[in-house]
């Protein structure tokens, strides 16, 4: 029998892509009128931040499988079919053809540009492997199947998702929770491993990686604290102070001995940015109230007297959520501070060990290594680069990825405003605000849960600059629409409230206006124009709109931008705004592989 090619699509694979069902065309007139013509690229240009197609397994290859020919040494020249010619001592090309103009393309500089590059599918995920993890996943359908402390399980109910029914673990918890915690099926019991563990949490935008990272380390955290003997005879002495003082009527100083793990955290998350260690933290915080741990952050908007209180309060401190460069200047004046770590955890691993964040956040890795039980990173793009580092570095990490990987799921979909053309004319700002008036006068069509009121559109707009943030969000509050600016320099304290709005779930609604006037006023709209300070990991619960003002630099960006919309099985829309300076080429190409739900590497 003739063998298919590995790149050929079986026939039954063909019927099973032509049968899926395709999301819903875009109905909304602005947007089919001015759809940009998307343009195959001729040729795909090559990117300088490359996703990984393989991140289910380490990359083999290295010096070992190159061919002998590519080698360096006495035998590298064997097997050669072309001659040896050292590149810096060609000849200038012979062009081709007569064409200066197709000369110069061939010889001129490469576009330095951080294009994007997506020309292949997630291939080498193949469906073998593919339903192995979904038949793994389908192994944990509850909850109560994780050998989880029963406290940690009702954490769930009671605080984290107070009234809602029915909570089922996602699929990289299904996935996650069981590996971190040394679990080999349902209902069994943990197994503790004695050495150190790494593990890789590769898994989609608003998928719930926090749970699957914190459940783990809070339970070990938690299990860990019931064996351990300073923190007994601590309880113990606690104990019978507050007796003696019960019973003798005592009013002296309280019992004030420093907890043991006074500025001792076992848990260290380490995050990118304020905005996101806060978010953590609140989640930390929630499943103390009924777990029973200290949970704090670290981050530069606290005062240098709440970071101190923070670290040394008397009650001790277990789970510490942190941007690296504080976490590691306070380990340099005390050194002591993470010689207890059992679990570190890397969020967004893509951005702290690139180069700007990696040394700081390789610094905190090696102090914490000599205790380390469970180092996990984590992350919803996984560049090459990235990739190749945690291959060479830890060999023997646990690769935990979900199928879906690097794909943008198809219930959120694209739109496309063609800014070069009428009536725009390369306004982007004109035509900022009127998608958002497109968007304020569908949501009037929607009732609230409250008669004659209507639901408030939370919308974020994406800008590549900080600068224009506010040059937008003055542009947009002079039409009549409710917008903020947020970047890295606004003011303290204020980047919490304002994201405040966009992260809550609950409905915002205001009362129904009588007759839609024509005064250029929008109400029921809240725009916040930001830079990537709020695409990193920010839980948008409440926002079903994103507008990429401006096209993202690399695929990677596309990812998380988008990904702020249509969290957690959410339906939700990007419209991009695609200029005469964009290229056009590379938004059509993130559309079709959203269309087609590939990967976008
Ligand atoms: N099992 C679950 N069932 C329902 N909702 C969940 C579950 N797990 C997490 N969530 C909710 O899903 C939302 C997104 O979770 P989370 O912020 O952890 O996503 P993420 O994968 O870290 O996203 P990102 O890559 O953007 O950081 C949160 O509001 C969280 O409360």
């Amino acid at each position: 029998m003739r063998r298919l090619p590995s790149q050929t699509v079986c026939s039954s694979c063909l019927i099973a892509i032509r049968q899926r069902p395709l999301p819903p065309r875009i109905s909304q007139p602005w947007i089919s009128e001015r759809f940009v013509s998307l343009r195959q690229p001729s040729k795909p240009r090559p990117s300088r931040m490359v996703l990984s197609n393989q991140v289910y397994r380490p990359p083999t290859g290295g010096k070992s499988s190159r061919p002998r020919r590519q080698v360096e040494g006495p035998f590298g020249a064997m097997n050669r079919t072309v001659a040896n010619i050292d590149p810096s001592r060609r000849g200038p090309r012979p062009r081709t053809g007569s064409s200066t103009e197709g000369a110069k393309k061939n010889d001129g500089p490469r576009d330095e540009r951080k294009a994007l590059k997506m020309q292949r599918a997630l291939a080498s995920v193949s469906y073998t492997k593919r339903m192995s993890l979904k038949d793994r996943m389908g192994d944990y359908d509850s909850f109560d199947q994780f050998d989880l402390l029963p406290k940690i399980k009702d954490s769930l109910c009671d605080e984290l998702f107070k009234g809602l029914v029915d909570i089922k673990p996602t699929p990289v918890q299904r996935l996650a929770l069981p590996a971190i915690m040394g679990q080999s099926a349902p209902g069994q019991p943990q197994k503790k491993s004695s050495e150190m563990e790494s593990f890789l949490l590769a898994a989609e935008t608003g998928s719930g990686k926090t749970l699957a990272y914190l459940l783990p380390a809070i339970d070990a955290l938690k299990r860990a604290e019931a064996e351990d003997p300073d923190i007994k005879a601590y309880n113990e002495r606690y104990a019978a102070e507050k007796e003696y003082q019960r019973t003798s009527n005592f009013k002296g100083k309280p019992f004030d001995e420093p907890h043991p793990t006074m500025a001792r955290p076992k848990v260290v998350i380490l995050v990118p940015t304020a905005e996101l260690a806060q978010q953590v933290m609140n989640v930390s915080k929630k499943i103390s109230h009924v777990v029973k741990f200290k949970t704090e952050m670290l981050s530069s908007d606290l005062r240098p007297q709440q970071i101190q209180r923070n670290l040394y309060g008397p009650k001790g401190l277990d789970v510490i959520v942190s941007t690296p460069h504080l976490l590691a200047s306070i380990a340099d004046s005390d050194p002591n501070i993470l010689s207890r770590v059992t679990h570190l955890i890397v969020d967004e691993a893509d951005s702290l060990l690139d180069r700007s964040f990696s040394p700081v956040t390789t610094s905190i890795i090696e102090r914490a290594m000599p205790s380390l039980q469970k180092f996990v990173c984590c992350s919803a793009t996984i560049p090459r680069k990235l990739n190749n580092y945690l291959a060479t570095t830890y060999p023997k990490m646990h690769r935990i990825t979900t199928p879906n990987l690097h794909a943008i799921p198809r219930r959120v979909q694209l739109g496309v405003i063609d800014v070069s053309r009428d009536p725009y004319r390369n306004n982007k700002d004109l035509a900022c605000a009127d998608a958002l008036y497109t968007l304020g006068k569908d949501a009037q069509n929607h009732e609230g849960p409250v008669r004659d009121e209507i639901d408030v559109r939370r919308v974020l707009v994406f800008v590549n600059e900080r600068e224009k943030t506010e040059q937008l969000a003055e542009y947009l509050r002079g039409q009549g629409i409710q917008a903020t600016a947020l970047h890295r320099d606004t003011p303290e304290k204020r980047p919490g409230e304002i994201l405040e709005v966009f992260t809550m779930a609950q409905p915002l609604t205001i009362k129904a206006p009588e007759k839609v006037g024509r005064s250029r006023k929008l109400d029921n709209v809240k725009v916040l124009v930001v830079t990537d300070l709020a695409s990193r990991g920010i839980d948008t619960l409440a926002v079903r709109h994103v507008i990429l003002y401006d096209v993202p630099h690399t695929t990677i960006d596309f990812i998380h931008r988008l990904g702020r919309a249509g969290r957690m099985g959410r339906r939700g829309r990007g419209i991009v705004l695609a200029g005469n300076d964009d290229r056009k080429d590379v938004v059509a190409e993130v559309k079709r592989s959203m269309f087609m739900g590939q990967a976008l590497i």
